[in-house]
């Protein structure tokens, strides 16, 4: 990946969420983490131009968030805090094929692409299920599949393993391990980011915490002791 925020800020009614950034992010993961409020999402928004700066611009791969949007989008998916928000569709393959479509996928290719995406994931029996039907960490890896199925080079997660259990959490947490795509993760779950090459910590919308995740992870408990 190659994200450079250059003096890129926003403000929600007259409250600073982000204080105008610069900063180059590259190499394959980098976490995210923060306190409540502290501008985590309004930073990972920016990625992939769900939020527009109101100061400043954000490039993600050689592109403007604003002035190249939709390729942007296809780019970097984004999977949400709520995964419920993000299959639409009543049936999982359903809804997977639909965003398919949406990108212009090949009608011939569109079933295929689906199955192998939710082969990659291991949860081929969930296809023909009922979205509301599933369980809490079934739906964030049915998630992460409609997320993954359009092939974005880089893969944006706010927070992934948020409400799982232990054993979901580690399932969830592997496959993002094995993710080939760029990941950029929030988590205040600190063990799902210990094995990533950089972390970021925000606070009161601003980053103040930049490096391996070791010593960022330390910092933030230290400062929360
Ligand atoms: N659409 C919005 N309208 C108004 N204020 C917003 C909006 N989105 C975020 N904010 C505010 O901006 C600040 C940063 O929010 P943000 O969601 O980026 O925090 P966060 O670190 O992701 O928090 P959490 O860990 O609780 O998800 C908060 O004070 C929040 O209330």
């Amino acid at each position: 990946m190659k994200i450079e925020f250059r003096e890129a800020g926003v403000t929600f009614e007259g409250r600073t969420a982000l204080h105008p950034l610069t900063l180059t992010l590259t190499g394959h993961r980098v976490g995210i983490i923060g306190l409540n409020g502290s501008g985590k999402t309004t930073f990972a928004r920016l990625i992939n131009g769900l939020t527009k700066p109101g100061t400043g611009t954000v490039i993600v791969n050689g592109r403007d968030t604003v002035k190249e949007l939709a390729a942007v989008n296809a780019d970097a998916g984004y999977v949400f805090q709520s995964p419920q928000n993000q299959i639409i569709l009543p049936i999982l393959q359903d809804d997977i094929e639909l965003g398919l479509k949406a990108r212009g996928v090949a009608k011939a290719d569109i079933a295929a692409r689906a199955e192998s995406t939710l082969a990659r994931l291991g949860i081929t029996h969930l296809a023909r299920r009922r979205a509301h039907e599933l369980s809490g960490g079934e739906l964030q890896l049915a998630a992460l599949a409609a997320v993954l199925a359009p092939r974005p080079s880089l893969v944006i997660l706010d927070e992934p393993t948020n409400q799982l259990d232990l054993r979901n959490r580690r399932r969830v947490a592997e496959t993002i391990d094995a993710l080939q795509e760029d990941v950029i993760a929030i988590s205040h779950d600190l063990a799902t980011l210990a094995s990533f090459e950089r972390v970021l910590l925000f606070h009161e919308g601003r980053l103040i915490g930049d490096g391996p995740a070791g010593t960022v992870i330390e910092q933030y408990e230290a400062m929360n002791r």
